[in-house]
């Protein structure tokens, strides 16, 4: 069943806009408060194989320090997002169905799923995402893709036409973030471009400007 506006959790899907901070890796709590420190609006725990409880305690520790100032989603796991008491969870191809995931969350929760496509981005959005990840928009050097780069007009043309935030990915950088925020994403979602730079914290302030800015700019000229 689609998720209207009058049953999602309409405070969550209102907060999310700007830069969305992957972290995963070594240390995702203190990749997080840097991302948060920096200003970022959402944080995603990916911690790819780790094992449940390290997702889990990571994640609660993640909401501690974010207290309210970034959303803090859980990837692939709909199960520990709950747990956690996060802000929702991101699907992919081999995680929970759509519908399951909204079962078990409610309508409170945000549930994003990773799309390719507009018919992709559409049909999740049907079956109960409140926003659709949509990549790559460029090259990532975070992850092997198994599509071709969208580039910024597919993102533009997808923004366009959904009812609800796109979250953009894929080899976004501080040099086209702007762009990307102009196209109409909701978010950028990032790693490389906050988690690789040699101060994150920076980064991420640097990065939420100039989403910002963007943003600014497609309001002035839409
Ligand atoms: C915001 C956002 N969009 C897409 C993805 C990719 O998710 P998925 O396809 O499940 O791949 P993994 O990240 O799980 O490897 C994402 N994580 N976040
Ligand atoms: C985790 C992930 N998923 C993607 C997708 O398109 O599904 S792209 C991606 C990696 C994003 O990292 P970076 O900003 O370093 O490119
Ligand atoms: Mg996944």
């Amino acid at each position: 069943m689609p998720v209207s506006e009058a049953s999602v959790g309409a405070g969550r899907r209102a907060r999310l806009g700007g830069l969305y901070v992957i972290v995963g890796g070594a240390d995702p709590v203190a990749q997080a408060h840097a991302a948060i420190g920096g200003g970022a609006r959402a944080v995603q725990v990916r911690m790819k194989d780790a094992p449940a409880g390290a997702v889990l305690e990571a994640t609660r520790r993640i909401l501690a320090l974010a207290a309210g100032r970034a959303l803090v989603l859980v990837n692939d796991r709909a199960d520990l997002a709950l747990l956690a008491g996060a802000d929702g969870v991101h699907l992919g191809d081999d995680d929970l169905p759509v519908p399951e995931a909204r079962r078990l969350l409610g309508p409170d929760l945000l549930v994003g799923r990773t799309t390719r496509t507009l018919e992709e981005a559409r049909a999740a959005l049907a079956e109960g995402a409140d926003h659709v990840g949509y990549g790559p928009i460029f090259a990532s050097r975070s992850k092997a893709l198994p599509v071709p780069p969208r580039g910024l007009q597919a993102l533009a043309e997808v923004a366009r036409a959904l009812p609800a935030p796109v979250v953009a990915i894929g080899g976004i950088g501080l040099d086209d973030v702007g762009a990307v925020a102009r196209a109409g994403a909701a978010c950028a979602a990032v790693i490389e471009a906050v988690v690789g730079a040699a101060d994150p914290e920076a980064a991420a302030a640097r990065m939420q400007a100039a989403f910002e800015a963007g943003r600014a700019a497609r309001g002035a000229n839409p």
